[in-house]
């Protein structure tokens, strides 16, 4: 079973932010990393790419991808960042096609996933903030990497669209490795396999979504939370 095995530490100069996250991720996978504003989330996603150098150890199938060049390491795992805008005039096709080992018949596929093949011509700075957040993802798509990390994918995207796109993650998951930061803890309950709690740094609580309690989300989130059952699937209320 090919995993991804992570055991990091890293400052930013003095600051410590994550202090000996441990984990292991399986193909098959997704893993949604959830927990408060300033945690840590997209600091490790981060350093799991290679953006940052932790110390530690960052495996994949037995290779350390730390000790990769970016180019070999781009072939294994690919990021999705938090949505922020281009300023570059590319249409979206040719957006999409910029990863590095994205081939023309991914491209097309990955563009008809996210449903923006038809507008492939159009500039890419002539999307909304959740179009661009799908060519993102339709990015990280059509790079077939086995490893794909995203950054609070569904943050600009419509009750519609977050679904869709989480349910296109679920479907990508089977054949490789996702993670996801999540702040939906509803989505995150829904369509993870399991999930990571970090908090101030460190791993607080992992587990399935049908084993967290109100408890933990009360203690790290300081607020008062009750999980409902509806129709087979948990629910998360807060503040009541
Ligand atoms: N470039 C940086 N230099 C110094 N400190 C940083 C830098 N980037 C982030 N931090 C700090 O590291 C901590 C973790 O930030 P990070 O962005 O990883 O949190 P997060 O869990 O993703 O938060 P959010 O949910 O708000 O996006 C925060 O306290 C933040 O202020």
């Amino acid at each position: 079973m090919k995993a991804l095995e992570v055991k990091i530490s890293f400052a930013y100069g003095e600051r410590d932010v994550l202090r000996e996250v441990e984990f292991t991720a399986e193909r098959g996978e997704l893993l949604a990393i959830i927990g408060p504003n300033g945690a840590g989330k997209s600091t490790l996603l981060k350093c799991l790419v290679g953006i940052l150098r932790p110390e530690g150890r960052v495996t994949f199938d037995g290779t350390n991808l730390l000790e990769l060049k970016p180019r070999e390491r781009a072939k294994l795992i690919t990021y999705v960042p938090q949505s922020s805008f281009p300023e570059f005039a590319f249409t979206i096709e040719e957006f999409v096609e910029l990863g590095t080992y994205a081939t023309k018949g991914n491209v097309e596929e990955a563009l008809k996933r996210v449903g923006l093949w038809e507008r492939r011509n159009e500039q890419i700075t002539a999307l909304s903030g959740g179009e661009y957040q799908l060519a993102l993802i339709a990015r990280a798509l059509a790079q077939g990497s086995e490893v794909v990390l995203l950054d609070e994918p569904t943050s600009h995207l419509d009750i519609n669209r977050a679904l869709e796109i989480m349910e296109l993650l679920k479907g990508m998951s089977r054949e490789r490795i996702v993670i996801a930061v999540l702040h939906d803890l509803n989505l995150a309950l829904r369509y993870a396999d399991r999930l990571m709690l970090l908090h101030n740094g460190q791993k607080h609580w992992e587990g399935k979504p049908e084993e967290l309690k109100p408890e933990i989300i009360e203690e790290i989130y300081g607020v008062k939370a009750r999980i409902a059952e509806v129709d087979g699937h948990r629910v998360l209320l807060a503040g009541i």
